[in-house]
């Protein structure tokens, strides 16, 4: 088993709070990775410390073996980190098939000067990056809707086409935040189907999500945090059969339950 993405001791500590605490994470190359835990677990916290939004404060990042503790976003987009995001950032007044090219922008080659003037070469990179764009579109489900404005589309399909903007860049490591958030039943279901198909593609996915089913239906290994730490990870199975891991969601919800019968 090849790991593609490590994190070591990693810990996040906020004015007078660690958020994440001493926590190792092994993400296997090709495989479904899900970060699960109670509200304020360190979820997102440990997301943003893998995307690189915030810098831990102790413990190492690497990927694929290369250290990548202290790489700002873009570097590390440039190895092959792409990310939704749990609000989708588009551009709504573009048409789907622009938002997708704006993914791929980085690597068009031609210089600016070549495409104010749009040179030959230029305009051949305009025609490959289109061309790959309606092949990432048909993948995803939506070549269909290429030419209509982003921000007209459903909410399903708004959320397979940022997963299209995403893979425009060639990641290895795709890291979702709350995919399913928002979604009803049915566009949960071929949410599931379409990341199967994208993990197929020799994709790695890490995703943070709170709807359970999706969770334990989709991923091959679970990691669950509570108060910052990693308090269990293993299959979907060995997860949910975990007493460390009932107790820490049945908590939550006998606190839940008894705050609303005090009216908090
Ligand atoms: N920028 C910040 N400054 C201070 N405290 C923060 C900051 N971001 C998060 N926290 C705190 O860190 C803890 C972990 O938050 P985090 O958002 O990572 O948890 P989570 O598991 O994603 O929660 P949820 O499921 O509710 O989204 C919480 O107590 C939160 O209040």
């Amino acid at each position: 088993m090849t790991i593609l993405l490590s994190a070591r001791q990693v810990s996040k500590q906020f004015t007078g709070l660690l958020a994440v605490n001493q926590v190792d994470v092994d993400v296997a190359a090709g495989s479904v990775h899900g970060i699960i835990g109670p509200n304020g677990a360190g979820k997102t916290t440990f997301f943003n410390l893998v995307s690189g939004l915030l810098p831990p404060t102790s413990g190492t990042l690497t990927l694929d073996g290369h250290e990548i503790t202290g790489a700002a976003p873009y570097e590390r987009t440039r190895l092959g980190v792409a990310r939704t995001f749990q609000n989708i950032r588009m551009f709504s007044d573009m048409t789907v098939v622009e938002n997708v090219m704006t993914g791929m922008h980085t690597r068009l080659e031609s210089s600016g000067l070549a495409a104010l003037l749009r040179l030959p070469a230029f305009r051949r990179e305009e025609r490959a990056a289109k061309a790959k764009a309606m092949e990432l579109l048909e993948f995803v489900r939506l070549a269909d809707k290429a030419g209509l404005r982003s921000g007209d589309l459903s909410y399903g399909d708004q959320r397979r086409l940022e997963i299209a903007r995403a893979l425009a860049g060639n990641p290895r490591l795709l890291l979702l935040d709350e995919p399913a958030a928002g979604m009803n039943p049915t566009e949960t279901r071929d949410l599931a189907a379409l990341l199967r198909q994208v993990a197929r593609r020799d994709i790695t996915l890490l995703l943070v999500e709170h709807n359970m089913g999706f969770v334990m239906d989709l991923c091959d290994r679970i990691t669950v945090l509570n108060f910052g730490r990693k308090i269990a990870e293993g299959t979907a199975r060995e997860v949910r059969d975990d007493p460390a891991v009932i107790e820490a969601y049945l908590g939550t919800k006998v606190a839940e339950r008894l705050a609303k019968a005090h009216g908090a």
